[in-house]
C-alpha cells in the first residue's frame, strides 16, 4: 500500500504530514474526503488530519489534548490611552510594559523588525495576520537583542517550519523578555491607529491590575522628548569589516565601489542595524562604529573618508548632543544619514523635525527620487520627519514619500551631505534604494581625487 506521504504528495502533502505530527489524544470523527482538504485545521482545539483507509485518503478530526475550550484563553490585555481594552492570548514573556503602539505592514521579516533597535519604546502590531511560521534563526538578527517592549499578532503560527529555524517565536520572546499578544484583531487595531494617530498603550499579563489603572499609566507616558539613542547605543568603539553574503550581489555595483577602496567610515551608533554595516562593508568600507555621544573632535582626529549617522529610536529632537556633533562634522567630511541619522542631520542643517500622525512602518512605501523621477519601493520605520519648510537654502529635498508627500531624503551639496529617511539596507524590505551606499562611496571618492 502507498505510504501516506506518497499519497498526499502535491499541494496538500505538507499539511497532512505536519498535522499528523501534532499531538492528539483520540479520534473523534472519521469522514472520507479527497486529499485536497486533508490536513486543514477545522477550528480552535480540533485538528483534521489525513489517514489512509482501504486505499482511500480519509480525514479524521482529532481533538488536541490540551483543548478544553474551542477558543484560546485570553489572558493578556493591551490597554490604550484612549480607554480601549483589547483582550489577547499571552505568549513569550510575562509582565507589564508601556510603549507607543505602531503597526507594521511588512509581509516578511518579523525577526529583523523585532531586533531593529529603532523600536525601543514601542510595541509592534503586525498587520500580516500569520506570524511565527518560519521560527527564529541565528542569522537574521539586526542587533544583539530585542529592544521593543511587545509584539502583537493576529495569529501566532502553531507550526514552525524553516530549515534555518532554531526556536519558535514564543521561545524567542521568552528568551528576549518580549511580551507577545496573540489572537488580537491587529487590523481593527490598525484602523484605530490610522484614525487617531499613534497611541500609547500598556500590555500586561497581570490580571491583578485594573483597566483604569492601566489607562492612567498609558495616559501618563509619552515617547516625545525621550532620548533613547544613548540607551541602545554601543558603549565602546569597535571595528566592522564583514559584508553581506553572495546572494546580495544582485547589481554588480559593489565591485565598482570596491576598486578604489577601502574607505574608512566612522559610524555613529544610534541603534545601528547590522545590515547597514554589512552593506557599507560590501561597498568597500571599513567601519569604526562609535557610541552615540562620541565627541566629533575625536571622530575628526581619526581623519576618516566619511562619517555615517545611523537609524535609532525615539524623538530626534531629544538628542541635542547628536545634532551638535553633526554640526561640528558638517562640511569637513562627506556624511550620510539613514532615518534617525537623516533627522539628526536635518536639524544640523538648521531644520526642525515633527511627529507624523502614525508614521511609516512597512516594506512597500513608494518614494520618488526627484532629480530623475525614478520611483523606488522602500522599507520604512519612522514616526518623525524633517519639515522641509524649515530647511535653509542650499538643502535640496531629493526624495519624496508618494503616500503623503513627506520629505524622504536630502542633499546639501555645499556640505557634502546626503540623507535618506528610509532603509536602503532592506532588512527586511525591497532593495531598490541600495544605490544610496554607492552614492555615499562616490562622495568619498570625489574627496580623494
Ligand atoms: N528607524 C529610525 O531610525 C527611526 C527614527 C525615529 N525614531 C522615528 O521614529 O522617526
Amino acid at each position: 500500500m502507498q505510504s501516506l506521504q506518497t499519497k498526499l504528495q502535491g499541494r496538500s502533502a505538507a499539511y497532512g504530514v505536519a498535522d499528523l505530527h501534532a499531538p492528539c489524544s483520540r479520534q473523534v470523527v472519521s469522514t472520507p474526503v479527497t486529499g485536497r482538504s486533508a490536513g486543514r485545521r477545522t477550528c480552535h482545539g480540533f485538528r483534521r488530519a489525513a489517514a489512509l483507509s482501504g486505499g482511500r485518503v480519509r480525514t479524521v478530526v482529532v481533538r488536541a489534548e490540551a483543548a478544553t475550550s474551542p477558543f484560546p484563553k485570553k489572558n493578556a490585555r493591551l490597554v490604550l490611552e484612549d480607554g480601549s481594552v483589547w483582550h489577547a492570548t499571552a505568549f513569550g514573556a510575562s509582565g507589564t510594559e508601556i510603549g507607543e503602539v505602531v503597526f507594521n505592514t511588512s509581509l516578511t521579516g518579523y525577526q529583523e523588525i523585532m531586533t531593529d533597535p529603532s523600536y525601543k519604546g514601542q510595541f509592534v502590531a503586525f498587520t500580516c495576520p500569520h506570524i511565527g511560521n518560519v521560527g527564529i534563526n541565528y542569522e537574521d538578527v539586526e542587533s544583539s537583542k530585542c529592544h521593543l517592549g511587545a509584539i502583537i499578532v493576529r495569529d501566532l503560527s502553531c507550526v514552525v517550519s524553516n530549515y534555518r529555524s532554531k526556536m519558535s517565536l514564543d521561545a524567542y520572546c521568552k528568551k528576549e523578555n518580549v511580551i507577545g499578544l496573540a489572537n488580537l484583531d491587529t487590523r481593527a487595531l490598525t484602523k484605530v491607529l490610522r484614525e487617531t494617530g499613534c497611541l500609547v498603550g500598556v500590555v500586561t499579563t497581570d490580571a491583578s491590575k485594573s483597566d483604569e489603572e492601566l489607562v492612567n499609566m498609558a495616559k501618563s507616558w509619552t515617547i516625545v522628548g525621550k532620548d533613547l539613542l544613548s540607551v541602545v547605543s554601543c558603549t565602546e568603539p569597535y571595528e566592522w569589516g564583514k559584508g553581506t553574503t553572495e546572494e546580495w550581489e544582485f547589481n554588480g555595483r559593489t565591485k565598482l565601489s570596491k576598486q578604489h577602496g577601502p574607505y574608512h567610515v566612522v559610524a555613529y551608533d544610534f541603534g545601528i542595524k547590522t545590515n547597514i554595516l554589512r552593506r557599507l562593508a560590501s561597498f568597500g568600507c571599513r567601519i569604526t562604529v562609535v557610541p552615540a555621544t562620541y565627541p566629533a573632535s575625536e571622530v575628526l582626529k581619526m581623519n576618516p573618508d566619511g562619517v555615517f549617522f545611523s537609524n535609532g529610536p525615539g524623538d530626534p529632537s531629544a538628542a541635542p548632543y547628536a545634532v551638535d556633533n553633526a554640526k561640528a562634522i558638517l562640511g569637513k567630511k562627506p556624511v550620510f544619514g539613514i532615518c534617525m541619522g537623516h533627522q539628526v542631520l536635518g536639524q544640523a542643517f538648521g531644520g526642525k523635525t515633527f511627529k507624523l500622525k502614525f508614521g511609516h512602518h512597512g516594506g512597500n512605501h513608494p518614494i520618488r527620487y526627484m532629480p530623475t523621477g525614478r520611483v523606488e519601493i522602500s522599507a520604512q520605520n519612522h514616526n518623525f520627519a524633517v519639515d522641509p519648510a524649515t530647511l535653509p537654502a542650499g538643502v535640496e529635498v531629493t526624495h519624496v514619500n508618494l503616500n503623503d508627500g513627506t520629505c524622504a531624503g536630502m542633499v546639501y551639496k555645499e556640505k557634502k551631505a546626503m540623507t535618506i529617511q528610509y532603509h536602503p539596507e532592506a532588512s527586511p524590505g525591497p532593495h531598490d534604494a541600495d544605490i544610496c551606499f554607492e552614492q555615499f562611496v562616490e562622495m568619498m571618492r570625489a574627496e580623494r581625487v
